[in-house]
């Protein structure tokens, strides 16, 4: 049963972007649907990485709209996050569970905020590495902490931001069932990927070439 107000949880429309004056997208349109799992493929330098952005709307657009339907997590496989912060998995899960804007009546309480970041743990199979440094993580490991993150926060969508290198077979493939898994609990998570599986188990592929949308 889909619950969503909207079918679409992402609508982006002519989207121009130009680093300096070198523009890198041209006019590009996608649609992320609620309970779909969205590979966005292509070339390196195509584009993907500034238009996952766009969409997150960490970067704004030089022209062209985005409208989102709910909260956005994104999640980068190296975060900003200075390394010399002492925090665990558990603390930067747990960071999710901060919701500062919302009313204090409706705000959950310490009790549910770590059933929700247990909950959270679980989903992406970290529980068991709650207690190290987030800065001893691998790549992977890290991708997956951001992602318990934002089910923790309660986002319904989740953008991903893959590198080409990095991740070995397992930890691809552990993605690949985590995000395959938050889809079909209605999400709508979009993943640059190079990954030919993970583009074989897409529901939908976009492909960027040279900033225009081939597919
Ligand atoms: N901060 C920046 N300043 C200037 N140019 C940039 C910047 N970031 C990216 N670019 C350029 O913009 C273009 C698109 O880059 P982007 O990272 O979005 O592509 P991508 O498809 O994600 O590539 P990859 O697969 O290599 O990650 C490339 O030509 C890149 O060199």
């Amino acid at each position: 049963m889909n619950a969503e107000p909207a079918e679409t949880a992402v609508r982006a429309r002519n989207l121009h972007f130009s680093y300096d004056d070198v523009p890198v997208l041209h006019g590009v349109d996608i649609d992320l649907g609620w309970g779909t799992l969205t590979a966005i493929a292509g070339p390196n330098g195509a584009g993907k990485s500034t238009l996952v952005e766009i969409l997150a709307g960490v970067r704004t657009p030089g022209a062209g709209s985005v409208e989102r339907a709910g909260q956005v997590a994104l999640v980068v496989q190296r975060p900003a996050a200075p390394d010399a912060l002492p925090l665990t998995v558990r603390d930067v899960v747990t960071m999710g569970t901060w919701n500062a804007r919302a009313p204090r009546a409706t705000r959950p309480t310490r009790a549910q905020r770590r059933l929700q970041v247990q909950d959270a743990l679980e989903r992406v199979q970290l529980a068991d590495l709650a207690a190290r440094p987030f800065s001893a993580l691998s790549g992977g490991q890290r991708q997956r902490a951001l992602l318990a993150q934002g089910i923790a926060r309660q986002a319904r969508i989740f953008l991903l931001d893959e590198p080409a290198a990095g991740l070995d077979a397992d930890s691809r493939e552990r993605t690949r069932e985590m995000l395959a898994a938050e889809a079909a609990r209605g999400a709508a998570v979009a993943c640059v990927t190079h990954d030919e599986e993970s583009i074989a188990g897409a529901g939908v592929v976009v492909r960027l070439e040279r900033g225009a949308r081939v597919l």
